[in-house]
C-alpha cells in the first residue's frame, strides 16, 4: 500500500531545519516534534555538525530527510548513498541531472545495504524552486519550460527506480497525472499566504499543495522565522488538514 494512505496530515509536514546554531536546532526539534513528520536536515546545519547531529535528532525522536542533493559520479553518489543509509534517514535525495547510470547505482547500492528492508526513500530532485524559466534557459542552458523540464527529469527518476521527485507547488497536478499516485512528490517552495517569497521563484500556499496532490511539503523559514514557531507549524497544517478534506 502507499505510504500516502496510511499518512495523516502531520507526517506530510516537513520542516526544514536551515539553521547554524545547533541550540537553537535541537529547541525546535523538541518544539515541533509532533506537529511534523520529519525534520529536514540541509547543508547548513550538516555542514555545521556533521553526521551526529543527525544521530542527535533521531535519538530526540525525529525522522530525519537528509536534503544533500548527491550529484556526482555514479561511484561516489552511490557510496554517499550507502552511507546515508547506515545513518538511518528516512529520506534523501539526490539531482537527477546526474544521469541515469548515477540513479541506478545510487539504488542498487541502497538495496545492498538495506537488504531491501527500512530502504530510505530516494528522492529525484528536479528543477530547483528558486529557478524561473529565465534562469533556466540563460543560466543552464535549458531550453524547455520549468514543468516540461520537471516531467522529463521524473520520467527519468521514475525509469531508475527513485521513489519519487522533489518539485515546485507548480507541477504537482502534472507529475501526479502522468506518474500516478505510486511516485512520491515532496514539495519546497511553500509560502502561507502574506509571507515573503524570499529566493524562491515557483511557489504556492501549504493547501494549494495539498490540493494538487503533495504527499510532503517541506517548509522552513515561514516555520523558523515566525514569532511562535509551533503556532506557525500548527495554523500551516490546520490548512492542509482543510485542503485535504477538500481533495477527498
Ligand atoms: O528545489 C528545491 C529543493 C530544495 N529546497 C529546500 O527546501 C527548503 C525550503 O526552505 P524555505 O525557507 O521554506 O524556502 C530549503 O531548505 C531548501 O534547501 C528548495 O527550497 N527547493
Amino acid at each position: 500500500m502507499k505510504e500516502e494512505l496510511i499518512m495523516d496530515t502531520k507526517e506530510r509536514l516537513i520542516v526544514a531545519l536551515d539553521l547554524a546554531e545547533r541550540e537553537r536546532v535541537l529547541g525546535l526539534v523538541s518544539q515541533l516534534h509532533d506537529c511534523c513528520g520529519m525534520f529536514k536536515v540541509g547543508l547548513e546545519p550538516f555542514c555545521n555538525y556533521g553526521p551526529a547531529f543527525v544521530k542527535e535528532i533521531q535519538e530526540a525522536g525525529g525522522r530525519v530527510f537528509l536534503d544533500l542533493k548527491f550529484h556526482d559520479i555514479p561511484r561516489t553518489v552511490a557510496q554517499a548513498g550507502r552511507a546515508a543509509a547506515r545513518l538511518g534517514v528516512a529520506m534523501f535525495n539526490v539531482h537527477i541531472a546526474g544521469g541515469r547510470e548515477m540513479l541506478r547505482a545510487v539504488v542498487e547500492e541502497v538495496e545492498d545495504e538495506t537488504g531491501g528492508k527500512r530502504m530510505p526513500l530516494i528522492i529525484g530532485v528536479t528543477v530547483l524552486t528558486s529557478l524561473g524559466a529565465e534562469e533556466l534557459f540563460n543560466d543552464l542552458g535549458i531550453e524547455r519550460q520549468p514543468l516540461d523540464q520537471v516531467l522529463f527529469w521524473a520520467e527519468i527518476a521514475k525509469e531508475c527506480g527513485l521513489s519519487g521527485v522533489v518539485a515546485s507547488p507548480r507541477e504537482i497536478a502534472a507529475i501526479r497525472e502522468r506518474f500516478g499516485e505510486d511516485f512520491l512528490i515532496v514539495t519546497p517552495g511553500i509560502r502561507p499566504a502574506g509571507s515573503s517569497a524570499g529566493d524562491q521563484k515557483r511557489i504556492s500556499t501549504p493547501g494549494e499543495a495539498i490540493n494538487a496532490g503533495a504527499d510532503y511539503i517541506v517548509v522552513g523559514r515561514p516555520i523558523l522565522q515566525a514569532v511562535d514557531s509551533r503556532e506557525a507549524a500548527r495554523r500551516i497544517l490546520r490548512e492542509m488538514e482543510e485542503s485535504r478534506d477538500e481533495r477527498k
